[in-house]
């Protein structure tokens, strides 16, 4: 692909350039450069990612590149630089879509047919509808995208804001670039080394989580098997219908994490079901309408990130991984206040641990706020590409979720 070749490129250049001047890792730290009186910026991370080694980063160059590609594109074009200082320098008709962008990347639940008709009936600025859904699509994917640069640390190229500094290299025995980095000193090893309780810990926490997994498919089985538990969950399935709003609060009580946001803001918002609402059925035909092929590009990935298994967790092959995928699914439409009613809920709280559900949170609705931390205390035996592949998951989710309701507002429009 060129975004992904022109990416390794420049990837490659900057580590050719960084390997003249010193440290192996990060280029610094031989001195000449200030005996010239120049000041070398180094990166201050190594790596495309600020979580990830660089040895198992190859695949999330195009990220942080495309991220530079849209501002460059957009000079390239012959796009004016002001604009690139703020929405009030654009025209009336971008800025009009600000309220529309905020509203979608935070409660995407608030949006109504008034933000809609507010867009497409404004005089001279007005949007047309085919131009407002390419405008939302453009929006949601760019969100998504915030939330995998986040999500796996997705660190600014050398020439770009916060991807350089000029500090000196050497910190003690080791380089500034393996603080950053997440490789540690000798120091910093011994102290792992006393901490081998929490390598077994993590050894087990897959162990129970492939036992939970196993437990909850045995349970499937029996309920498959049995004519009259169907009948019962049927029951269980309209008394959830009748009260559903508690029902999808429950999963968020134990933090400040979650529904708690959905449903802060004194209003009362109906949860969204998926039944009366979704993007196989409404969505995708709208876009599609509107914006030709693009809805079929999109729904292509949303089925591939959907589906991608390699059937392993951690250590263990041959899994089947559907259940884990689809809680990890669900709990980010539940955070949007989407709701299946053919989904037990209880499955994510016994598969998502509290430092998942961190992790999976904060990626999705507040992503600047991710930290290595973070990102390090979940899943721990886990290998990165698997890490990887859970902010596939996210961005899509997170993607319809925000889809679903505008587009859900514009068909409330229209009607
Ligand atoms: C997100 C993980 C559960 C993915 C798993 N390694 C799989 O290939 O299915």
């Amino acid at each position: 692909m060129r975004l992904a070749a022109a990416a390794n490129e420049s990837y490659t250049a900057s580590l050719a350039v960084s390997g003249l001047l010193g440290c192996h890792q990060c280029g610094g730290g031989r001195g000449q450069d200030e005996e010239l009186g120049i000041r070398i910026p180094r990166p201050v991370g190594h790596g495309p990612s600020r979580f990830i080694p660089e040895k198992e980063a190859a695949a999330r160059h195009q990220c942080s590149y495309l991220v530079n590609l849209h501002v460059n594109d957009f000079l390239h074009v012959g796009g004016d630089p002001k604009w690139l200082n703020g929405l009030e320098n654009a025209p009336q008709k971008l800025q009009n879509l600000g309220e529309l962008n905020k509203v979608l990347a935070h409660r995407p639940w608030l949006i109504t047919k008034e933000h809609i008709e507010g867009l497409l009936k404004a005089e001279e600025h007005s949007w047309s509808l085919a131009e407002l859904v390419h405008a939302v699509v453009l929006l949601t994917h760019y969100h998504s995208l915030a939330s995998f640069t986040f999500g796996c640390g997705i660190s600014p190229e050398i020439h770009c804001d916060g991807g350089h500094t000029f500090r000196p290299p050497s910190v003690s025995n080791y380089c500034i670039c393996d603080i950053t980095n997440g490789n540690h000193s000798v120091d910093d090893l011994q102290v792992n080394s006393a901490g081998n309780i929490s390598v077994s810990d993590s050894f087990f926490e897959v162990e129970a989580l492939m036992e939970k997994m196993k437990q909850l498919q045995e349970c499937r089985d029996e309920e498959e098997a049995s004519q009259e538990e169907m009948a019962s969950r049927q029951l269980r399935k309209d008394d959830d219908e009748a009260t559903p709003a508690r029902d999808v609060s429950r999963h968020f009580e134990d933090t400040s994490y979650g529904y708690k946001d959905f449903s802060r803001h004194g209003m009362h918002v109906p949860t969204f079901r998926v039944q009366d609402y979704c993007w196989e059925d409404h969505g995708y035909s709208l876009v599609n309408r509107l914006y030709p092929d693009v809805g079929q590009l999109i729904d292509e990935k949303f089925h591939i990130a959907y589906n991608l298994t390699y059937n392993t967790m951690a250590m263990h092959k041959d899994v089947d991984t559907s259940m884990l995928r689809r809680a990890i699914w669900n709990y980010i439409h539940c955070m949007f206040g989407i709701r299946y009613d053919d989904y037990d809920y209880g499955e994510i709280n016994q598969l998502l641990d509290r430092s998942f559900k961190v992790y999976i949170k904060t990626v999705v609705c507040t992503p600047e706020k991710v930290t290595k931390r973070m990102y390090d205390s979940f899943w721990r035996q886990f290998k990165h590409s698997e890490k990887v592949h859970v902010n596939l998951l996210l961005i899509e989710a997170r993607m319809q979720a925000e889809l679903l309701y505008a587009l859900r507002a514009i068909t409330r429009y229209m009607t």
